[in-house]
């Protein structure tokens, strides 16, 4: 038997997750009052697996979720699944709509539920619980007219009637929870991955990182990000892809985002909830048109790439003024060096590196030569100018 924790009390959306993905298991569920218990928990080994909300389609991550994601580093992620949400308004029998003076919830229900209650509760206060359920304790144990917005099984749980059914602001309203257990264990099937990285702050970073995914036709179905609270400014990314590090292509991209950021961690290899667009390598390597649309991206950030580097080359230019030499061999010599070295790593032609490179430098040389012509017109126009 094994032992699931869910974000409780009994009667939560949660609760409704973990029964939905163990179904046919034999299974003691546990719950647990708060998403930090519920972390340790797991990390400890008190429960096998856990189950936690990580996003609504309406009201976006639950930051605590991928921020104890981002703490617990003995949890990872194995699994997921998407429930629909509808929420009701339930109080305790004898109270009615007109009479509620509080609606006590989840602040993510409230806020799901904000039309309902700006237009059928304009006056209620609006409390916020940890939970849907640990909401409804507080309204059975009150003798006023309060109410609570959650799943409509908390009414029989808790013995409350149901006010009104579907009070959420869109029918698409769904939530994505996540399956936990303690980090290295394997997961069958799995087919979406969840990494953290953090970026040193230099222009293009985060680019940089999203553009090795789209090299390889990498598919991110979510891109987030949370302050890494060390200092005003500095940021984590939790990203999801369509893809397993088992798959060549995927593990090359890891490194290369490894190597280019600060901080990287999975955070897990599972199977996904959805797969709409499932990622495939053999896809881009037998299909002509799927190839073509690959180098078609390279080719793009090659230009772009060739941007950058005029505009660096231009500066150089302003640097050395009218009189230092513009031709330097040595640093030519030195960067032939260091690129073959590299293209013979990876497989790439040293020979076409030392072309493409001395047409570079010819090129970069001559685009110079034009920019010192022009600040000499520029410095005698100026010159003939002046009174
Ligand atoms: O580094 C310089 O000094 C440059 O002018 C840039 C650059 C280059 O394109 O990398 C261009 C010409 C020089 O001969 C060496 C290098």
């Amino acid at each position: 038997m094994i032992k699931i924790g869910y974000l409780g009390p009994k009667g939560t959306y949660t609760e409704k997750a973990a029964e939905k993905y163990f179904t046919g298991i034999d299974k003691e569920m546990r719950a647990y009052r708060t998403l930090p218990e519920l972390f340790s928990a797991v990390k400890s080994g008190e429960i096998d697996k856990a189950v936690a909300p990580i996003e609504n389609s309406v009201e976006g991550s639950v930051n605590q979720t991928l921020d104890l994601l981002a703490q617990e580093k003995g949890v990872a992620i194995q699994g997921e699944i998407i429930l629909t949400i509808k929420h009701a308004l339930m109080a305790k029998p004898g109270v009615k709509v007109n009479e509620i003076t509080k609606v006590i919830s989840h602040g993510q229900a409230l806020a799901q539920c904000s039309r309902f209650l700006e237009t059928f509760l304009p006056d209620a206060a609006l409390v916020e619980a940890v939970s849907t359920a640990e909401a409804a304790v507080q309204i059975v144990n009150s003798d006023q007219p309060w109410a609570v917005i959650g799943n409509p099984d908390i009414g029989e749980i808790y013995s409350l009637n149901i006010l009104e059914y579907d009070i959420q602001n869109c029918t698409a309203n769904r939530t994505r929870f996540v399956i936990l257990g303690q980090s290295g264990q394997p997961i069958t099937n799995a087919n979406k991955t969840s990494i953290l990285i953090s970026i040193t702050d230099r222009p293009g970073g985060l680019y940089q990182v999203l553009k090795e995914f789209a090299l390889v036709n990498i598919n991110l179905t979510k891109i987030e990000s949370r302050p890494a609270k060390n200092k005003l400014g500095n940021y984590i990314f939790f990203i999801d892809f369509m893809g397993n590090p088992a798959d060549g292509l995927v593990e090359k991209c890891l490194n290369r985002v490894r190597e280019m950021t600060a901080e990287f961690r999975i955070l897990g290899i599972y199977k996904g909830a959805e797969t709409a667009y499932s990622y495939s390598v053999e896809k881009s390597v037998l299909n002509l048109e799927q190839v073509r649309e690959d180098i078609d991206i390279i080719d793009r950030q090659i230009v772009e790439l060739l941007a950058m580097r005029t505009q660096l080359v231009k500066i150089i230019a302003d640097l050395k003024g009218a009189h230092q030499k513009i031709r330097d061999r040595k640093r030519e010599e030195q960067i032939l060096e260091r690129l073959t070295a590299e293209a013979r790593k990876k497989g790439v032609s040293p020979k076409l590196i030392k072309e493409l490179y001395n047409l570079l430098f010819t090129h970069f040389v001559g685009l110079q030569k034009i920019r010192r012509q022009r600040g000499k017109a520029y410095r005698q126009v100026s010159t003939k100018q002046l009174p």
